[in-house]
């Protein structure tokens, strides 16, 4: 039985995955009495106890525990903050895009931000493929359900005097701009501009294409080809042929969900596309992500205990 062992199992992202875990018979869940959580002496005990630890701290917590690690102990790790994404040693978690046996060998691994989880699962294919130009600048538009800001953001949109909406990201500096450039091989950093809206989970990134005025001039239908080769079966990622609706929403009260649905939407001519990713912050996002690596790094079926009806 694999232990593992959750630092921040009393956050947003943390309680979702010991919920899940708790009930596999795979693994044992090493665990620390609430008045011990944040005890360096006990963090650093369970740490090297664990055969994997799963980080779902703020980052400088984050790379507080790396440094409790000892290296004899061999504990591997999944780290949810975003403290490591681009860093050297460290393996992108994103098994679509970098490789089910990379992310299944791999000692440490980072788990991708939400946000880029939806732009990479559109943009990094076809910037490989050469669909989509590395030297485009490109733009993100995106809304996330409140529990993406953990517990101090589900505080703020569930007091009495909640904003109903909230756009932020205007330093132009977000920390998710480098593994964005990163990992979908990106000559710039992109123009990224997140929110909020006032439903717990659930996102909707959106990347705006004047396909048109490319210098190869693709075709809508063309990416979402594309698209549809490359996630060719994915139980997790699914493409939507041919789509057409008039809205998409953020349900308030959303059922979790670990499925990460795309879409491509053109207009008649092939001018100009919106591509459109859909996922729970909280599925896909995070925790989903964290118990789909957490399977692969033990030798599972990677879609153990993933919720996967919606897709
Ligand atoms: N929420 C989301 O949708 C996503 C979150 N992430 C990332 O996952 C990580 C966790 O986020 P999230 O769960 O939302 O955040 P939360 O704020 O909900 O939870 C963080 C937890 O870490 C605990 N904590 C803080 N410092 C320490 C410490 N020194 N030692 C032990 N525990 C500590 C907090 O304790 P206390 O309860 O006392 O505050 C809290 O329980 C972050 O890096 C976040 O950016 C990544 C993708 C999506
Ligand atoms: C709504 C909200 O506040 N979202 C968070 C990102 C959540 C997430 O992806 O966490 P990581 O930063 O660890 O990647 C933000 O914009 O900072």
């Amino acid at each position: 039985m694999t232990r593992v062992f959750i630092d921040g199992a009393a956050g947003t992202t943390g309680l979702e995955i010991h919920d899940r875990l708790a009930q596999r018979s795979e693994f044992e869940l090493l665990t620390l009495p609430d008045n011990r959580r944040k005890d360096i002496a006990a963090r650093r005990e369970a740490l090297n106890e664990a055969d994997i630890a799963i980080l779902c701290l703020p980052d400088d917590a984050a790379r507080e525990a790396i440094a409790l690690i000892d290296a004899a102990s061999g504990t591997r790790v999944i780290d949810a903050s975003s403290a490591y994404r681009t860093a050297d040693g460290w393996t992108y978690g994103f098994p679509e895009l970098v490789g089910e046996d990379v992310v299944a060998n791999a000692t440490r691994v980072s788990n991708p931000g939400c946000y880029p989880t939806g732009f990479l699962a559109l943009v990094a294919p076809l910037v490989r493929g050469g669909l989509l130009p590395a030297d485009w600048p490109y733009t993100v538009n995106a809304v996330s359900g409140y529990s993406g800001g953990g517990k101090a953001l589900i505080e703020r949109f569930e007091a009495a005097e909640a904003p109903a909406f909230r756009a932020y990201g205007y330093d132009l500096a977000h920390k998710h701009l480098p593994e964005m450039q990163t990992y979908a091989g990106l000559d710039h950093p992109v123009l990224f501009a997140p929110s909020v809206g006032s439903a717990f989970r659930g996102m909707i990134v959106e990347v705006p294409l004047h396909l048109g005025a490319m210098p190869n001039n693709p075709h809508s239908d063309q990416l979402r080809n594309a698209l549809i080769s490359f996630y060719d079966g994915s139980e997790v990622v699914t493409v939507q042929e041919n789509r057409q609706v008039g809205e998409l929403l953020l349900e308030p009260t959303a059922a979790p969900s670990d499925a990460l649905k795309l879409s491509v939407f053109g207009n008649e001519g092939g001018w100009n596309a919106r591509l459109v990713a859909q996922l729970d912050n909280l599925g896909k996002g995070a925790s989903g992500a964290a118990v789909q690596n957490l399977n692969l790094m033990c030798g599972l079926p990677q879609t153990s205990g993933l919720r996967l009806s919606d897709a």
